[in-house]
């Protein structure tokens, strides 16, 4: 699927499957708005589906991009770049913390290789090589992708999406993996917000005061020598993007042209929907927000985008960590639409 493809598939959300579950909702034996954010949750994943209730959201798949950047060089963080090829080895062997989290939540992880710098020696069956560059090109100091690698790598999530959709899963989660990858989410939440470098930018991985002050100097510079165009997504996110921030928009755009569910993750998750958005606005049905991420610029994407994040644990680790630990509340909200009875069917009194 090519993202024009794609784009034309992607639809609004169905208002008669989105009533019908309101009107489900206040059925059900229980007060009615006693479930809070999950019945808007129950109604949203109704109107995605077309149905009422909507197919509960398991298996469920995670997807973690990974990928490497040429704005390492300008010292915004304090791990050295090889430690991308290193965690997508511990990824495919099951030993990261998104491992553990999918374990426990009951979702298979997929690696995703769209730009790691070295090559990735493995040869597994859930690593797949779609490395489209190796790194990103330094964009303080130029366009990190070409329009064409930018695309390119778009189309890698895609057809990610639509795989693990093929392969029977019923909501997707998308994950990132790749030093220095915070950076170029802020330049991204900010060229797509408007919002100031300073209030998107974050500590990352816990950099110090001055790693920090460099940092937010590199975003604002970028901003001010690519003057990126929101209208423009795929400009955007060639100019001052990554390889996984370009693939998990794919990724969400795949999710949304096949009506399934994506759990959107931390900062470059959320920098990537906003991407996803501003290709197709109706892509935000499809997009339910996992967590909210210690990340400054996770919060602007989010109210942005109108998305109310399920979790706020604290966490500032990115993989799709967060994401996949909501994946049990979103299975939730489902299955209160499935199971739960009625006033009339249980003879419970109304009010
Ligand atoms: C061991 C390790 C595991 C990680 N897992 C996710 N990240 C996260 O931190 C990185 C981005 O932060 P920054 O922009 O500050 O470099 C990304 O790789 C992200 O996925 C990790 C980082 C490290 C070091
Ligand atoms: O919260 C996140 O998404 C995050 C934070 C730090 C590093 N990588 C990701």
């Amino acid at each position: 699927m090519t993202l024009e493809t794609t784009l034309a598939a992607i639809a609004p959300a169905d208002p008669a499957a989105m009533a019908a579950a309101r009107d489900l909702q206040a059925r059900l034996t229980k007060p009615a708005g006693s479930l809070g954010e999950l019945e808007d949750l129950s109604v949203r994943l109704a109107g995605l589906a077309r149905s009422c209730p909507p197919p509960l959201p398991q298996p469920a798949s995670v997807a973690v991009f990974a990928g490497d950047h040429g704005v390492h060089a300008q010292g915004v963080t304090p791990w050295p770049q090889e430690v991308t090829a290193q965690m997508v080895a511990n990824f495919v062997a099951g030993g990261a913390v998104v491992n553990a989290f999918a374990r426990q939540s009951g979702a298979d992880v997929l690696v995703v290789d769209v730009g790691v710098q070295a090559p990735v020696p493995l040869d597994a069956p859930n690593l797949l090589d779609a490395n489209v560059r190796r790194g990103t090109r330094d964009l303080a100091e130029e366009p990190a992708l070409t329009r064409d690698e930018a695309r390119a790598a778009v189309e890698v999530g895609i057809r990610v999406a639509n795989a693990l959709v093929d392969g029977g899963a019923a909501c997707l989660i998308g994950g990132d993996m790749g030093i220095a990858n915070t950076t170029p989410a802020a330049t991204l939440i900010a060229a797509f917000t408007g919002a100031e470098a300073a209030a998107v930018t974050g500590r990352g991985t816990g950099v110090d005061d001055p790693t920090y002050a460099r940092k937010v100097a590199v975003v604002a510079a970028a901003l001010a020598r690519h003057q990126p165009d929101p209208a423009d997504p795929l400009g955007v996110l060639a100019a001052v993007g990554g390889l996984e921030h370009a693939a998990l928009a794919g990724f969400l755009l795949g999710a949304a042209a096949r009506r399934v569910p994506v759990i959107v993750d931390g900062v470059i998750a959320a920098s990537a929907a906003l991407a996803a958005a501003a290709f197709a606005p109706d892509a935000v049905a499809a997009m339910v927000a996992g967590h909210r991420s210690v990340e400054p610029g996770a919060s602007v994407a989010l109210a942005h985008l109108g998305l109310t994040p399920l979790l706020d644990l604290g966490l500032r680790l990115g993989e799709g960590t967060g994401a996949v630990l909501a994946l049990p509340v979103v299975a939730a909200a489902v299955r209160v639409l499935h199971d739960v009875a009625t006033f009339d069917s249980a003879g419970v009194s109304e009010k």
